[in-house]
């Protein structure tokens, strides 16, 4: 009965991640070819969907080892609403560093549209806290929607944001979260994607009372690097593993509160990891 079950859970898992591969294998083998910004060239398809049932498990992908620690600084140091890549880089992460300028800024970034968005009257937003309140208050909500995607001040930002906009849905006791990603580098940055609004989703769930439901991944410009074909069919010769299990050791009581050590992955077994050059 326990085999059945876990076999039963490992397919479910397989299906899981599967999803991630059948994204990979849709821009290798029917992409469009395009220039890009960065002069690099990518295979693209445009609008793609992806369903993750966090009680399955932690979406954290098994067919290419996954530096979990990066994903989960980069996301308390969102939630902090910092913008320089110090605090990263005094933790040892370095994604950010090709974008940042010589004092470490990136421009009104992810942090800043989170927790301190500029009105035009002068009022400063924090959409966090505001969400976690409606969560609470108003569950029902269909307005819980943040956004880093702020016209006014693209223009100083390093990047602009490609994971733009998100919305939490409550539905029987559980809080399910759909994200927009504009633009998303497949080989590298949607794992990352991926895994850190999964974590977000069981964040928010805790501060709120909630159990978690599903994270739905959307994509727009959703691509292939020209220098990660050879990477990405590697990866679509291997088969995902069981799923891996998120714990957090304990509710800070604020969403400010989170440190590193917080949480802890189970049972997570990868295959080895592939490399590849980011396109800057
Ligand atoms: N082209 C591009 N792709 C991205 O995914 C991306 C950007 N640019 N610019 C902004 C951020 C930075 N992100 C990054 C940047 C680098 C890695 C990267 O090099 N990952 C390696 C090692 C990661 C580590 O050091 O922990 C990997 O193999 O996953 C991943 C995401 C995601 N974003
Ligand atoms: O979280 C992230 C951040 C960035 N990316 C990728 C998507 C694109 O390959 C580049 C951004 O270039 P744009 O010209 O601004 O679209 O970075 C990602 O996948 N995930």
């Amino acid at each position: 009965m326990f085999r059945l079950l876990g076999a039963a859970r490992a397919r479910g898992y397989a299906a899981h991640m599967q999803q991630y591969l059948d994204l990979m294998d849709r821009a290798l083998n029917h992409g469009a070819e395009q220039m890009d910004r960065t002069g690099t060239g990518t295979r693209s398809v445009f609008g793609h969907q992806m369903r993750f049932d966090l009680r399955q498990g932690f979406p954290l992908l098994t067919t290419k080892k996954l530096h979990l620690r990066s994903i989960i600084i980069e996301l308390l140091w969102f939630l902090r609403g910092d913008t320089n890549v110090q605090w990263l880089q005094e933790r040892k992460v370095s994604i950010w560093d090709e974008w940042a300028d010589e004092n470490g800024d990136l421009g009104p970034v992810y942090g800043k549209q989170w927790r301190d968005w500029e009105a035009a009257d002068g009022r400063h937003i924090d959409q966090i806290r505001e969400l976690i309140e409606t969560l609470k208050t108003n569950p029902g909500s269909r307005r819980m929607v943040v956004s880093a995607w702020n016209p006014g001040e693209l223009h100083a930002m390093a990047l602009a944001p490609c994971h733009c906009l998100f919305q939490c849905y409550v539905a029987n006791g559980k809080l399910s979260l759909q994200l927009y990603q504009r633009s998303a580098d497949i080989f590298l940055g949607v794992p990352f994607n991926i895994a850190s609004y999964a974590l977000l989703t069981h964040i928010l769930a805790q501060q709120a009372g909630l159990e978690v439901g599903d994270f739905v991944w959307t994509g727009g410009d959703c691509h292939l690097y020209s220098n990660h074909l050879d990477q990405a069919r590697e990866q679509l010769n291997r088969t995902p593993g069981p799923i891996p299990q998120l714990e957090i050791l304990r509710n800070p009581g604020s969403i400010d509160a989170y440190e590193y050590e917080d949480f802890v992955i189970h049972d997570y077994v990868a295959q080895p990891h592939i490399k590849a050059p980011v396109a800057v």
